[in-house]
């Protein structure tokens, strides 16, 4: 997908100046409240007009303010996913699923309905009317109509914000993939760098109303690591649990770490969590000792950021100026990474 994007929209206290050009299949919208996101989304919709500009998606022009043109929003082929789903009130779950697939041609009904039902565990409400079903559970349903539509692109606005983490990191991955498959880009507004750095290859980050950077949201974390409360979060997959006392003990690379909660595959460990020495500490109450080497740091705000080497695996710390001066951190040099085992957090 190409998208071409220069458009002004002016509220009362607020204007929203997009000027970009974006190409990929996976963009991300991200900044914090107030920041215009949601109007880009529904001037690239057509559900809002623009005050001025252009917008081009793949060449086409969906908006033209000094051409009069403006494509009308189901002409665009455009599918939107809201925070809060808008469902038809008078049809069932399984009829506001089916609603776009109906209506597509034969050789365009791509996504297998009964695998996308089983995914979203919509098995159990098809037969259902949605006036009654819960926040998370219609969210399921706008995302499922979305997908079956097939549409030419897909708008997604805080599409997960409302369900629990474990069925949020069992529908992403489903979604990344069921778009990938049937080539389905996705541009996907979210506060949360995680899901950010999950479903998206590029993101454009927004303030006050303006494109403030554009880069990936793995950039982007390590930018934010300093002014972020969680710091930078590390993913960890980790396998092969045991139980050991009243710990418990995973294999992460070629180390094997103790922690105290488990219920997960993937885990967040926050860069802030992770104590650099430059000698092993011969006692210690934190439970993980692990020698690592520096690969390189990095500069984020008042503090250095450090990508570790551990076993096979990558960690990224972080420490202020003056430990990264005592400690020599340069590329090369051995360390030890000390982890209390309470630092985990299960993901999913
Ligand atoms: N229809 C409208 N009339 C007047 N002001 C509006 C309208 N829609 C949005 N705004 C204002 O535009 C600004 C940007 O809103 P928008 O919803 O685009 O932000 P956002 O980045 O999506 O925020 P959030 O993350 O909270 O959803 C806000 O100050 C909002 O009050």
């Amino acid at each position: 997908m190409k998208l071409e994007v220069s458009v002004r929209k002016r509220y009362q206290g607020f204007s929203l100046n997009a000027d970009f050009a974006v190409e990929g299949r996976r963009i991300g919208v991200f900044g914090p409240s107030g920041s215009g996101k949601s109007t880009l989304m529904n001037l690239l919709a057509g559900l809002v007009s623009a005050d001025e500009g252009h917008i081009r998606l793949d060449g086409a022009t969906l908006y033209d303010g000094a051409r009069g043109i403006a494509v009308a929003p189901e002409r665009r082929r455009i599918a939107v996913v809201f925070q809060h789903a808008h469902l038809f009130p008078h049809l069932s779950v399984r009829a506001n699923l089916l609603y776009g697939y109906k209506r597509l041609a034969r050789k365009e009904r791509c996504v297998d309905p009964g695998a996308l039902y089983e995914v979203l565990n919509l098995g159990p409400l098809l037969e259902r009317g949605v006036t009654r079903l819960s926040g998370g559970e219609r969210q399921r349903v706008a995302l499922g109509r979305a997908v079956l539509a097939h549409p030419r692109l897909i708008l997604m606005d805080e599409p997960v914000t409302g369900l629990d983490d474990g069925l949020k990191y069992q529908v992403l991955p489903y979604l990344k993939k069921t778009f990938a498959e049937f080539g389905i880009p996705l541009i996907f507004v979210s506060h949360s760098l995680n899901e950010m750095r999950l479903m998206t290859e590029q993101v454009l980050e927004f303030q006050g109303g303006r494109l403030v950077s554009q880069s990936s949201a793995e950039e982007l974390a390590r930018r934010r690591m300093a002014e972020s409360p969680a710091g930078y979060i590390n993913l960890l997959r980790l396998e092969d649990r045991r139980a050991q006392e009243d710990l418990w003990n995973y294999r992460w690379g070629e180390h094997r770490l103790i922690l105290t909660s488990d219920g997960a595959q993937v885990f967040e460990l926050s860069s802030k969590d992770i104590s650099l020495f430059k000698r092993h500490p011969a006692a210690a109450s934190a439970r993980n000792i692990l020698p690592c080497r520096v690969v390189d740091t990095f500069a984020a705000g008042n503090r250095v950021g450090v990508d570790l080497a551990c076993g096979g695996a990558k960690l990224v710390s972080q420490v202020v100026h003056e430990a990264a001066r005592e400690l020599e951190l340069r590329p090369g040099a051995e360390v030890f990474a000390i982890i209390k085992a309470s630092a985990f957090r299960p993901l999913y």
